[in-house]
């Protein structure tokens, strides 16, 4: 779009439509809501309990039945969506992976909690294999290798678990080539055609995931790193080879991720494909600034403001830890 060149001053004074909350908000160019955000939550065993995570200050584990009370809280506050991490008993944790395609593994009772209690909340999940593995890889390790298609055949295990436990949103996060379309079709010929997936299409080897890793408890057991699989982030046009091959494959949705020192590839997304297109504002992201926050070294203000910066690069959604606490801020 054309940026009109203003006329000289004084007939141009930028400042007159920035003079009251009114006008400013009249001519705002973009808006972030409640319905914008989706809510990852982390979910444990038990009854009661909320275990706080050091590196994510105002982040907990919940159990399911806490899990259900926030859930109906936020969505009261307007966010539509929760997304679904486990954090596994370190007894499952396993090399073949298997709890991740149990049909009552801690994600899927909690997507069958949610779509009976809050019908109207969507639910997401995330399919990669990292909660479950023994080292803490989204896909099998053979030898020093993270192998691809043997790990794209338990993904698709996984996603029909996740469609039988009645998921509304497929979030395949693992970065494996194919899983999209072996997903899809898998999907399709179960009978599950209403289900979306929103694919982590451009996800980057970042270092902004530390806090979440300590989260499901995978930290202390990652060997290696996730370079083989997830993107250079040096790399701006193979991050959208990734979007159009998921779209090609049939992704409903796209994710960029992380958020915030990726906005360039938000944007070249949207412009470049038009689809629903999403940002992921990550753990680490989410400790900067409520670290900050909490130090009184930031306002509270940057949750919003950060939460704008996605919308004005061309997102039409965020997953954001601040979800519950952006809702209540934005209802005033
Ligand atoms: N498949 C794992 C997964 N799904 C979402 C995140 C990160 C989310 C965050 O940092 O908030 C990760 C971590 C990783 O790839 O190591």
């Amino acid at each position: 779009m054309p940026v009109h060149t203003p006329a000289a001053f004084p007939a141009a004074r930028l400042r007159r439509l920035r003079r009251t909350s009114a006008l400013r908000d009249l001519v705002a160019e973009t808006a972030v809501t409640a319905a914008d955000l989706i809510w990852p939550v982390f979910i444990r065993e038990g009854r009661g309990v909320e275990e706080p995570i050091p590196s994510m200050p105002g982040v907990s584990r919940l159990s399911l039945d806490v899990m259900l009370r926030k859930a109906a809280e936020a969505h009261a506050a307007g966010v539509g969506a929760i997304c679904l991490f486990p954090y596994t008993d370190q007894s499952l944790r396993t090399e073949d992976c298997a709890e991740a395609w149990n049909p009552e593994n801690l994600t899927n009772r909690a997507i069958r909690l949610l779509k009976a209690e809050l019908p109207d909340m969507a639910v997401m999940t995330d399919i990669a294999l990292d909660p479950y593995n023994a080292n803490g890889h989204d896909g099998f390790v053979v030898g020093q290798e993270i192998v691809n298609d043997e790990t794209v055949a338990a993904l698709v295990k996984m996603a029909l678990a996740q469609c039988e436990a009645g998921a509304d949103i497929l979030g395949p996060s693992d970065m494996m080539d194919g899983r999209i379309g072996a997903i899809r079709h898998a999907v399709e010929s179960a009978g599950y055609q209403k289900v979306a997936i929103l694919s982590y299409a451009a996800k980057f080897a970042s270092g902004f995931y530390g806090p979440f890793r300590d989260a499901v408890g995978a930290s202390g057991r990652l060997v290696g790193d996730k370079k083989t699989y997830q993107v250079n982030p040096a790399n701006r046009l193979e991050a959208l080879r990734c979007v159009a091959r998921d779209l090609d494959e049939g992704a409903d949705m796209v994710m960029v991720k992380p958020g915030m020192p990726y906005l360039d590839i938000c944007r070249a997304v949207k412009d470049e494909f038009g689809v629903p297109t999403f940002a992921y504002q990550v753990s680490g992201e989410y400790a900067m600034l409520a670290g900050a926050i909490e130090r009184g070294w930031l306002g509270e203000a940057v949750m919003l403001e950060s939460l704008l910066a996605f919308k004005r690069a061309g997102c039409d959604g965020v997953l954001t830890y601040f979800a519950p606490a952006a809702a209540k801020a934005l209802r005033g």
